[in-house]
Parts: C-alpha cells; sequence; structure tokens
C-alpha cells in the first residue's frame, strides 16, 4: 500500500531551513494495522502529511496504492485525497459540529461531494457502534463517541488507507482503548490499512506492527509476534507478558546500513567510538567496540 524510500522534506521558513524527514524509508502492506510512534520534532506529522496528500515531499519515492506522489498534478491530487485516503485527528473541532447531531455531521461532508448519504450515514454510525446515538447533537457525546463520529466521516468514502494523527491524544485511557478497538475491529472486517501516529504507548499491544521514527527516519521496528494473535491479548495479560508478546526490529537499509537503539550501543560500550568491529561467529554476525577486549 505505502513504498517510501529515501523520503526527503525540508520546510524552508525565511531565515531557517528545518529537515523534517532525512530519507526516510517505510513500507506498508496492503490491509496492515500499523503505528509509528517517536519523539517529538521526529517527523511522524510531517510524514502522515506526506501520505495524506496534504504536502509535497521535497525528494525521494513515495508511492501510496500504486501512484506515485511525488510526480502529481494538483487534478490528481484532488482525486487521490477524495478516493484514497481517510484521516483521523486528534482534535475533533477541525472536522465536527456542535451543534448537528451526529446524523447530520456524517451526512454534510457527503453532502458536499454530492453523494446520496442518509443510508450510508447510517451504516457508518452503526459500524462505529453509534447505532443508538445517532440524534444526539456532538456537544451532548462523549470524547470517545465524538472520535467515532471523526471515524465515521473518515470512512465515508470508503478509503483503502485510513491515517491517524494521534487519535486517542485527547481521550482518557479507557475510552483510547474503546478507540483502538474499533480500528482493529475494522482493520480486521474491511481490510482497510491504517497508519497511527502516537505517542501512547497502549497502542503496541493493539496493532500488529510499530515502527519507530528518529530525526525524520526509520530507526527501528516493533512487530506483534504470531501475526493475528490480536485476539489473545486481552486487557487482563499482564505487563510482562504483553512486552514478551513483541520482538523488535531494527531497519536495514539496502546499502546495508543499520541503525541500532542508543540503549543497546550503551550497555554494550559502543558510545566511546564511532566505529565497531564486525564478525561472524557461528552463523551470527556479532559486534564488537573497536577495542574488543573490553567487550
Ligand atoms: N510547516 C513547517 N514549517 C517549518 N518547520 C516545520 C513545519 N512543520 C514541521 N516542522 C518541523 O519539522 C520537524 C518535524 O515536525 P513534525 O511535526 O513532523 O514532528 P512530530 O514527530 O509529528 O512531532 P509531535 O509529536 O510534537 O507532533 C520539527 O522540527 C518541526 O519543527
Amino acid at each position: 500500500m505505502i513504498h517510501c524510500e529515501g523520503l526527503v522534506k525540508i520546510y524552508k521558513t525565511a531565515d531557517l531551513e528545518v529537515v523534517a524527514l532525512q530519507g526516510l524509508d517505510l513500507t506498508v502492506e496492503d490491509g496492515e494495522l500499523m503505528a509509528i510512534i517517536g519523539n517529538s520534532g521526529s517527523g511522524k506529522s510531517t510524514l502522515l502529511n506526506m501520505l495524506g496528500g496534504l504536502d509535497k515531499p521535497s525528494a525521494g519515492k513515495l508511492r501510496v496504492g500504486g501512484r506515485d506522489l511525488l510526480t502529481f498534478r494538483e487534478r490528481e491530487l484532488v482525486a487521490y485525497k477524495r478516493e484514497l485516503v481517510g484521516f483521523v485527528w486528534q482534535n475533533n473541532a477541525r472536522n465536527l459540529i456542535p451543534y448537528l447531531t451526529a446524523m447530520e455531521n456524517v451526512e454534510l461532508p457527503m453532502l458536499l461531494h454530492g453523494k446520496r448519504r442518509r443510508e450510508r450515514a447510517r451504516e457508518l454510525l452503526e459500524a462505529v457502534g453509534l447505532g443508538g446515538k445517532m440524534k444526539n447533537r456532538l456537544s451532548e457525546l462523549s470524547g470517545g463517541e465524538q472520535q467515532r463520529v471523526a471515524i465515521a466521516i473518515a470512512l465515508s468514502n470508503r478509503p483503502r488507507l485510513l491515517l491517524a494523527d494521534e487519535p486517542t491524544g485527547s481521550l482518557d485511557s479507557r475510552t483510547s482503548e474503546q478507540v483502538l478497538d474499533l480500528f482493529r475491529e475494522l482493520n480486521r472486517t474491511t481490510g482497510i490499512t491504517i497508519v497511527i501516529v502516537t505517542h501512547d504507548p497502549l497502542l503496541a499491544r493493539k496493532v500488529d506492527r510499530v515502527v519507530q521514527i528518529r530525526d525524520g527516519k526509520t530507526s527501528a521496528e516493533i512487530l506483534r509476534k504470531g501475526q493475528g494473535s490480536g485476539e489473545q491479548d486481552g486487557l487482563e495479560v499482564a505487563a510482562e507478558q504483553q512486552e514478551d508478546s513483541h520482538v523488535e526490529y531494527a531497519v536495514l537499509d539496502k546499502a546495508g546500513r543499520l541503525q541500532i537503539p542508543a540503549g543497546y550501543l550503551e550497555d554494550g560500550g559502543f558510545h566511546r567510538s564511532n566505529k565497531v568491529r564486525v564478525e561472524v561467529e557461528d552463523g551470527k554476525i556479532v559486534l564488537y567496540p573497536p577495542d574488543k577486549d573490553s567487550a
């Protein structure tokens, strides 16, 4: 679904250039449910904006659903945003109107696109578990319910890719769980590819793969062991077991470069030098600090 290679984004302001993405590589398969994590300023939202066609990369390759986002003309971009992607943001106010009902809020964007709407709006609200609250005004719904309305709107054009920027950022942990369960459910039942940007550590349990961005580059991946076993990691699973159910991968790029998590380097005594010794022992690639005896 998504293929980024060497993706670069430079923001230019009057007296400053900010390199927000510096050669980012990422591949997301059709039907994946994955999360992107990273510190503030690491480039997560920038990446999401590129994926959604809201902003254009400065260089690199970016294909989504078979379309090349670097060579898009304006008309292709409009079609892409209308047909292929849906967005969910942290801040509902961006999409929703408080004095309209849930139903009207879902109908409105469809009306703007000139589509038949009542039946579809009902279907969407039922899909996000709000069948019983369609006539409630937005202001009468909880934060989690409002977020469900936003998700229903994002799904209205039947996107193949759903992009969510901090979708649980303003919700308490129980409500966050429910919204994440909804993402899982939608992913399983409709096969929609979902990419979630988050700070929320809870998410690692709810998605198949977590990719960490550091300084505008993918630096590590954490995969759920035994894909599709989501049902078994219910909320009652103890914390130690949750940690066991994931395995961390560093990303190896085409040139053979590997970014090793800083903590491992620190623990292994690698931080004193910019060189490592590489040896093959019993079929394993082993890294040592340059003064091997101190390894
Ligand atoms: N429109 C812009 N103009 C200039 N610089 C920008 C712009 N948007 C983002 N940046 C810079 O690009 C870098 C990456 O920002 P980005 O918002 O993608 O990070 P993030 O990982 O999403 O952070 P957060 O978790 O705080 O939202 C930051 O240094 C940011 O200041």
